[in-house]
C-alpha cells in the first residue's frame, strides 16, 4: 500500500466550527489512480492537503509507505508525496524562470548542477515541454504549457504518490485529455500513485482505476473499472445523484447537490 488514510477528521474555526470530514478512510496501491469525487465544498482540496502534510488531520492518520506523515516532518517527505494545484500560475513564483523553478527543490536536495540540468532536461521531455520554455517565466507561458511544467515541478523529486486538485478544470476539452494522457503515461512510466480531485465523473472515468466520492465527511460508495466489465455501479444514493447529475446537460447539477 503506498497511501492509507486512517479515520480522518478535520475542522475549521473554533466557535460553530466547520466540520467538513469526519471520518475518512482511503487506501491507495501502487501504480494505481484513484479519483475523489465530490460535490463542491465537500473537503476534497482539504482531504487532498492533509495527505501530503500540508495540513494537520485534528483526528486520525496518514501514513506513506507504512510511514506516518507528520505536518512538521513534511519536508522530508518532499521525495515521496507532491501536488499539483487547479491554478499552476500559483505554483510558480513569477520572478523565475521556469528551469529556475525546476531546480529550485534540488538545490534543497543538494542535487549537483550536472546533475539538475540532466533531470531538468528529462523532466521537461517526459511532461512534453519545449526546452526553449524552460528560459521563459511563468507569465510568457500558456495555461496548458504551465499545467505540464507543474507536473514536471512535482515529478522531479521522484516522489510515489501525487494528489492532483483539480488540475484539468481550467483547460480546454482537448488539452484536459492531452493532460489526462500525460498523467496516465508518467503513472505508468514512473510506477506512480495518484489521488485525482475531481467533480467530473467522465474526467474520473478516463483517468481513474477507482473512484471514491466524498459526502458529509465520508468516503460514502467506491467503484472499480474491472477488466472486460467496466465499471462497478454506485450504490450510495448520493454517488448515483452526483452521476446522474454530471451526466445531466450543464445547468441541472446545482438541482441534485
Ligand atoms: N483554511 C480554511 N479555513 C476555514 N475554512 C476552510 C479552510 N479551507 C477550507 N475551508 C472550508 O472547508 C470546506 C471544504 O473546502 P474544500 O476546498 O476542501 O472543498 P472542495 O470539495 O475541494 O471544494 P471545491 O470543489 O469547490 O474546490 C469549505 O466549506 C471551505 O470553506
Amino acid at each position: 500500500m503506498v497511501v492509507e488514510v486512517k479515520k480522518v477528521a478535520k475542522r475549521y474555526g473554533k466557535k460553530n466550527a466547520t466540520q467538513v470530514l469526519r471520518d475518512v478512510s482511503l487506501q491507495i496501491e501502487q501504480e494505481t489512480c484513484v479519483a475523489l469525487l465530490g460535490a463542491s465544498g465537500v473537503g476534497k482540496s482539504t482531504l487532498g492537503r492533509i495527505m501530503v502534510g500540508l495540513e494537520r488531520p485534528d483526528e486520525g492518520a496518514i501514513f506513506v509507505q507504512g510511514e506516518r506523515l507528520l505536518v512538521a516532518k513534511h519536508k522530508r517527505f518532499r521525495n515521496k508525496v507532491q501536488m499539483v494545484f487547479q491554478d499552476p500560475q500559483s505554483a510558480f513564483n513569477p520572478r523565475l524562470t521556469l528551469a529556475e523553478s525546476l531546480a529550485e527543490p534540488l538545490w534543497v536536495e543538494r542535487v549537483s548542477k550536472r546533475e539538475c540540468d540532466k533531470r531538468i532536461g528529462a523532466m521537461s521531455e517526459d511532461v512534453q515541454l519545449d526546452q526553449e520554455f524552460l528560459d521563459r517565466y511563468p507569465e510568457q507561458l500558456s495555461g496548458g504549457q504551465l499545467q505540464r511544467a507543474a507536473i514536471a515541478r512535482a515529478l522531479i523529486c521522484r516522489p510515489s504518490f501525487v494528489v492532483l486538485d483539480e488540475v484539468v478544470s481550467s483547460l480546454d476539452v482537448i488539452h484536459q485529455h492531452h493532460i489526462l494522457d500525460l498523467l496516465h503515461g508518467l503513472k505508468e512510466r514512473y510506477g506512480l500513485s495518484y489521488l485525482f480531485i475531481t467533480h467530473d465523473f467522465q474526467a474520473a472515468k478516463y483517468i481513474a482505476e477507482r473512484i471514491a466520492v466524498l459526502y458529509g465527511g465520508k468516503v460514502v460508495d467506491q467503484i472499480k473499472k474491472k477488466e472486460n466489465e467496466g465499471w462497478q455501479c454506485f450504490k450510495h444514493p448520493h454517488a448515483l445523484r452526483l452521476q446522474k447529475a454530471v451526466l445531466a446537460p450543464h445547468g441541472i447539477l446545482s438541482r441534485f447537490i
